[in-house]
């Protein structure tokens, strides 16, 4: 059957998933696991969290794991394993720096949020240089020359820093053509006009 997202009206761990689905024309279900969640559906996730992908009777958490089993199912993991490993890397160093942005916003926002942003160019720089050397900025490739699961979580990462600080790419040539590239694919684009998309906010506490 089609594949169920089950997860909090957030953006957050699954909007990866989500652009993943959009952008390649998956259908899928949203399924909201806020109602309930600690008595119904906590006990039921491996790691007690969500995001979580029922595929038939698959029922995998871990956001990451997540993309990489979409991303194998779907062609979305590069054309060899050299393209497979940087995309490997650069999955890595999202989630680094995802840890970072979501202690900031849950944990230390008012004071957090000016280091936070001044240390950012630091932070987006080796990504900028990686989609340069291994990917098509202007065609929002990551790695090689086609699509893979780790544009939608460099994509959902700069995205949500944008958010936060408006100008963070504008010294980056190459995530700022990234960006745009993927903001403009077909798929994304009409998600994104979406009332569902414009309603869920970026994090579970509202502030971004
Ligand atoms: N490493 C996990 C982390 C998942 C996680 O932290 N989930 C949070 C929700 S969110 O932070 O992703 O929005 C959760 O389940 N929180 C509820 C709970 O822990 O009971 C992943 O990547 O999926």
């Amino acid at each position: 059957g089609k594949y169920q997202l089950i997860y909090f009206n957030v953006r957050g761990r699954g909007e990866a998933t989500r652009y993943l689905f959009k952008d390649n024309g998956i259908d899928y279900d949203e399924v909201n696991c806020r109602e309930n969640w600690a008595k119904e559906w906590k006990s039921q996730m491996a790691f007690g969290q969500t995001p979580c992908l029922k595929d038939n009777d698959l029922s995998l958490v871990q956001s990451n794991a997540i993309l990489r089993y979409l991303g194998r199912k779907h062609g979305l993991y590069g054309s060899n394993e050299e393209e497979a490993a940087y995309i490997d890397m650069i999955t890595e160093g999202i989630e680094d720096l995802r840890v970072k942005y979501v202690t900031m916003i849950y944990k230390n926002y008012e004071n957090g949020k000016e280091p936070y942003v001044a240390d950012l160019p630091k932070q987006l720089l080796p990504f900028e240089k990686l989609v340069t050397k291994h990917g098509d900025d202007k065609s929002g490739f990551s790695v090689g020359n086609k699509r893979s699961f780790v544009d939608y979580a460099l994509f959902d990462l700069l995205d949500i820093n944008v958010v936060l600080a408006p100008n963070c790419l504008d010294d980056f040539p190459a995530l700022s053509a990234f960006y745009k590239a993927i903001l403009n694919r077909p798929g994304i684009a009409a998600y994104r006009e979406t009332e569902a998309f414009k309603e869920r906010t970026i994090n579970g506490n509202g502030k971004q």
